[in-house]
């Protein structure tokens, strides 16, 4: 199978494209250039719009086993080519966890049959999310370990952990929360919690256990990475950690670049997710952070719920929001087309340092890479609407935000796995 596309237009660098046709014959780009001559047997018209690397998500709930009227492996990674997502990780606090060499494999078999986008699959820190036996690392050959929907509460348990990877070279994954912290907080400890009469949960809930962590990561010389940080002393610590040579990473999503406690219009649950989101002034932390390269990259923390569950209000819905399928248009639309930063450095933080990080395989535009590719319509706008969704949930408050950047393309091993109509 030989496909061209035409027309096209890849970064050259900041926000500078050109025009470029590119050739893919099974599943190889194997020409870039302009105005190519040739017969193929498929050709499509990319009409100017951006054709890039796919982008990397490393942090999604695809809820299967156990939770799959929420998100299966088939949805979440429609969902992922919809969003222009060529490769995502999908978490372990799914039912079974993936605890045991056996059940791990059972995974990946479904990965295997039903995926149509790159998925790697997380293993556990420790047996059923618990905090206290280790899961045999070298056992399940994952390609990192992270307990996400709960924090490791035990520092000994971390130690251990962080010892053991440290010796296989991989990373330990953290979503950090101090349980005895929570005190039955359902959203930020601010001004809205008070004007909704709602328990808060503290930014020291993650800050006191990210501080924690890498100290440990200091002493057993584990990469440790941190899931979705919010607070504005956690990437205080992780940036002193980076200096001081600690081998610490950390993500940042869409939601808490983009929104902050004022925009809670209501008691809804659309607006409920782990970490909550947070004040002013920490979600300008956070884009400075990510701005100055403390974090270090991009990931929605993807989190399918049913309508029902998202229903109940504040304090009876599960945390948690969908991402996967708009996180470039939004990042794009609040980011770049306001000149907080350069389209190169959006696509950098959304595929090629999340690769970098994880030392994944990263595709780029080239001859003889993969054709792992994703292209964007940077000039036309759109509604967010939930009726579009592959996702089999839609619960997010983006829904009704106007935006750039619709993902028109995707492929995948040459394939194409999304084209928008
Ligand atoms: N982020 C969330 O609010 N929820 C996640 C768990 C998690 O990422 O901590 C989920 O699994 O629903
Ligand atoms: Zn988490
Ligand atoms: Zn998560």
């Amino acid at each position: 199978m030989s496909l061209i596309l035409r027309n096209g237009k890849r970064l050259v660098n900041g926000n500078d494209l050109e025009v470029v046709d590119v050739v893919i014959k099974e599943g190889t780009i194997t020409a870039i250039g302009q105005s190519l001559p040739g017969n193929f047997e498929k050709s499509v018209d990319l009409a100017g719009k951006l054709i890039t690397p796919g982008l990397i998500d490393i942090h999604v709930h695809f809820r299967e086993p156990g939770f799959t009227d929420k998100e299966t492996i088939k949805t979440g990674s429609l969902a992922a080519a919809r969003g222009g997502v060529t490769t995502v990780a999908a978490m372990p606090n799914t039912n079974p966890v993936p605890d045991t060499p056996e059940k791990y494999a059972a995974i990946q078999d479904i990965i295997e049959k039903e995926a149509v986008v790159n998925v790697l699959q997380y293993a556990p820190i420790t047996e059923e999310l618990h905090s206290e036996t280790l899961v045999d690392m070298s056992g399940i050959d994952a390609f990192a370990y992270t307990n996400d929907g709960v924090g490791v509460q035990t520092a000994g348990t971390m130690y251990l952990a962080m010892k053991e990877a440290a010796k296989l070279n991989k990373p330990i994954v953290a979503h950090t929360e101090d349980d005895s912290l929570l005190f039955g907080g359902v959203m930020h400890e601010g001004k809205k919690n008070i004007e909704l009469g709602l328990p808060g949960i503290l930014n020291v809930v993650e800050s006191s256990q990210i501080a924690r962590d890498i100290h440990l990561a200091e002493v057993t010389g584990v990469h440790y990475h941190v899931c979705h940080v919010s607070a504005e002393a956690s990437v205080a610590a992780i940036r002193e950690g980076k200096r001081r040579g600690v081998k610490v990473t950390g993500e940042v999503t869409p939601h808490h670049l983009i929104l902050c406690e004022d925009d809670i219009t209501h008691d809804d649950a659309v607006f409920k997710m782990n970490p909550p989101l947070r004040s002013k002034a920490d979600q300008e932390a956070l884009i400075e952070g990510l701005l100055d390269g403390t974090l270090d990259f991009i990931a929605t923390d993807h989190a399918p719920h049913t309508h029902a569950e998202k229903s109940q209000g504040f304090k009876n819905s599960p945390f948690g929001i969908v991402g996967i399928e708009t996180s470039f248009a939004l990042m794009y639309t609040h980011f770049v087309k306001t000149g907080r930063m350069t389209l190169e450095f959006l696509l950098s933080r959304m595929g090629e340092n999340v690769a970098k990080v994880f030392k994944l395989p990263y595709q780029t535009l080239e001859v003889g890479a993969k054709a792992d590719l994703a292209v964007f319509d940077l000039e036309s706008n759109y509604v967010i609407s939930p009726v579009d969704y592959l996702s089999k949930s839609s619960n997010t408050p983006f829904n009704g935000y106007e935006v750039y950047g619709m993902c028109a393309l995707t492929l995948v091993d040459g394939k194409i796995v999304w084209k928008a109509k």
